[in-house]
């Protein structure tokens, strides 16, 4: 294929589920050029051919004009002035793996990861600028409400785009902006990272207890604790002021809580019923972030101290073996 002659940002999506699908569509709106990485080649391929993901979203339309499909990802980075990291937590250090830090020099790194990088329990921000030496005001989170499934059906949605540098975040929400999606920038990205980690455990929560058959009552004293659980361990672990009203805080908890698309809360909801793990799972198809940073929000908690009996709670059903029933009924008490 010839290179590009342009101006225009080429931007680089690494990941093949919902999330990186509905981003490339967002992008296709826009004057930027795009090359989207997949770990299997079948599934570039089918793309290439077809114009659609095979296994995610597959009813959206991928303007193959505009997107450049590669299974191979240091080949997918060559030219791009920016990179989207859309692969879950958990699997993002194995879908790195081949990436040097030369490869990543002078890009901006977006994360629209929502999870902690396991065992090391970092975040995904915190982990780029460390493994691959990318200076932090290179670096922006992609936060906010949003489920892919509603961007594919193009329906109106917000996004809020964090960085240090609040210039370089507001000039890629401009790329993310669309007729069916408002971008824009601030500058807390601590923050809104651990804010959108905390609120898929929450969600997990609010399914566990949906599966055990509480009712909105409960969820909505379930889902304002919550927010109180979050708020204290976010000023424990990076305190500044912040308005955690704004959509980008609870706006993504709101959303994860109460939406039919969430994974976590269907995770959860399983889990309530009496799924075991392995079998909730393998039932999903997809990823709950929430099962995988519990593990590591457990662990960061065991310095901070803070009390956080819902998470606590989602900890000991999803690794104890607790029973989700008794969890519940032992959070009642301490609801207010
Ligand atoms: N879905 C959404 O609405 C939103 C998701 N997010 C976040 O986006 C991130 C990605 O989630 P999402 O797209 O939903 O995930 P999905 O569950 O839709 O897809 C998971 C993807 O991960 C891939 N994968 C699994 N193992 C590896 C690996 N070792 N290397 C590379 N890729 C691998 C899967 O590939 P394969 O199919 O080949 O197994 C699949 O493409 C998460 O952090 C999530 O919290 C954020 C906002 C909204
Ligand atoms: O972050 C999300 C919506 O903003 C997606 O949440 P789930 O992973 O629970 O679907």
């Amino acid at each position: 294929m010839k290179p590009d002659t342009h101006s225009s940002p080429i931007i680089t999506v690494i990941g093949g589920g919902s999330w990186a699908t509905a981003i490339v569509k967002i992008l296709c709106e826009n004057d930027v050029h795009i090359r989207w990485w997949l770990r299997n080649i079948e599934d570039v391929e089918y793309i290439r051919k077809f114009g659609h993901n095979p296994n995610y979203l597959s009813d959206v339309q991928i303007n193959r004009r505009k997107v450049r499909t590669f299974y191979q990802l240091p080949k997918a980075l060559e030219d791009a002035t920016h990179v989207i990291l859309a692969v879950p937590a958990a699997f993002i250090q194995d879908a790195m793996k081949d990436v040097r830090p030369e490869d990543l020099q002078g890009k901006v790194i977006i994360s629209a990861i929502k999870g902690l990088i396991p065992n090391e329990n970092i975040l995904i921000t915190d982990w780029v600028e460390s493994a691959f030496s990318v200076p932090k005001g290179q670096i922006c989170v992609i936060a906010g409400p949003c489920h892919a499934e509603e961007v594919a059906l193009e329906k109106q949605s917000y996004l809020t785009i964090a960085s240090t540098d609040v210039l370089q975040a507001a000039h890629f929400a401009k790329m993310m902006s669309c007729r069916f999606l408002q971008a824009h920038a601030i500058k807390d990205i601590y923050g809104v990272e651990y804010c959108a980690v905390m609120k898929n455990v929450i969600a997990l929560a609010c399914g566990i207890a949906h599966g055990l058959n509480y009712g909105d009552n409960f969820q909505a004293v379930l889902v304002s604790n919550s927010m109180q659980e979050i708020q204290r361990f976010v000023d424990a672990i990076n305190p500044m002021q912040r308005d955690l009203m704004a959509s980008a805080y609870l706006g993504d908890l709101l959303v994860t809580a109460y939406s039919q698309f969430s994974r976590n809360r269907t995770f959860g909801n399983m889990i309530g019923r009496g799924y075991s793990v392995k079998s909730a799972q393998v039932e999903m198809n997809m990823i709950a972030e929430g099962y995988y940073a519990i593990k590591s929000i457990f662990a960061i908690n065991k310095q901070y101290q803070v009390n956080m009996p819902i998470s606590k709670a989602v900890y000991r059903i999803l690794y104890e073996k607790a029973s989700p029933a008794s969890e519940i009924q032992k959070l009642k008490a301490q609801l207010r």
